[in-house]
């Protein structure tokens, strides 16, 4: 699948701005390893999961306070608690998505024009929710990382804090593995291990660069 971007300041005659690589992928799946390993080879990346992590400590206080009441501790956004609450009213997500998302697109916008200040000329966007959230016209190339089933639910088990609820919680709203195969420019199987995740950035970041 090719994806277009709707600035073309990749022109030759216009200012450059840098090739935008998208990672997605399913909970789970090794986005946040893979990242790392795009990283080590000197991609900028920008992981929404850690700006999600950072509004929970600031800017988003107060109106995940105000839309879901007791989710707050030592000024901070209590994860397990706003997960509880999701878990008792999945209606929640919808909410709570409308306050966060644009809060991170604002740092994402940040992050990038940055970088189309620096002239840096690749860099890369871990979006969990790039599908479901129609970022494919906000990126030039998509990555996706993916393994089999059983292997990405004993990852996800275990993790400190998580049940087979609230896997399934979050699995139930993202869009199925295999719809986000059908949509990748690049897939990177972290089923096989750490070392051919590795190579295979390795590949993508010397074919693009
Ligand atoms: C539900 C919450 C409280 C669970 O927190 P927790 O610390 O257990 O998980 P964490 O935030 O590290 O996310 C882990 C993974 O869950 C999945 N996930 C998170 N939020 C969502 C969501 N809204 N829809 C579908 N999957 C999600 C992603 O695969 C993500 O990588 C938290 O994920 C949250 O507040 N989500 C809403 C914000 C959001 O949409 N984040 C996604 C990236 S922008
Ligand atoms: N290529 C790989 N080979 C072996 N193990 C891997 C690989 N990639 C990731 N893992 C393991 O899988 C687990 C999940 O990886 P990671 O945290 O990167 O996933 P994620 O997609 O970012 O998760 P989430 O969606 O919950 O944020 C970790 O324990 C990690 O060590």
């Amino acid at each position: 699948m090719e994806t277009t971007h709707p600035d073309p300041g990749r022109k030759a005659s216009g200012p450059s701005r840098p090739l935008i690589l998208g990672l997605t992928g399913s909970i789970g799946m090794g986005k946040s390893t893979t990242a790392g390993f795009f990283s080590g080879l000197g991609v900028p990346v920008n992981d929404a999961d850690a700006v999600v992590h950072d509004l929970y400590r600031g800017e988003a206080v107060d109106p995940v306070g105000a839309a879901f009441p007791g989710t707050i501790r030592d000024g901070a956004v209590d994860r397990a608690a706003l997960a509880q609450a999701l878990a008792r009213d999945p209606s929640g997500f919808k909410r709570l998505e409308a306050i966060v998302h644009p809060l991170v697109r604002r740092r994402e916008a940040e992050f990038l024009a940055h970088h189309r200040a620096a002239a840096t000329p690749l860099v890369m966007l871990d979006i969990p929710l790039l599908f479901e959230t129609g970022g494919q016209g906000r990126v030039d190339k998509i990555v996706v990382v993916t393994c089999a089933p059983d292997i990405q639910k004993e990852r996800v088990l275990k993790r400190p804090g998580m049940t087979e609820e609230k896997f399934a919680m979050l699995l139930a709203r993202q869009v199925p593995d295999a719809v986000k195969r059908e949509g990748a420019n690049y897939l990177i199987d972290t089923g096989l291990g750490l070392e051919a995740a590795q190579a295979a950035a390795a590949a993508i970041v010397k074919e693009l660069r």
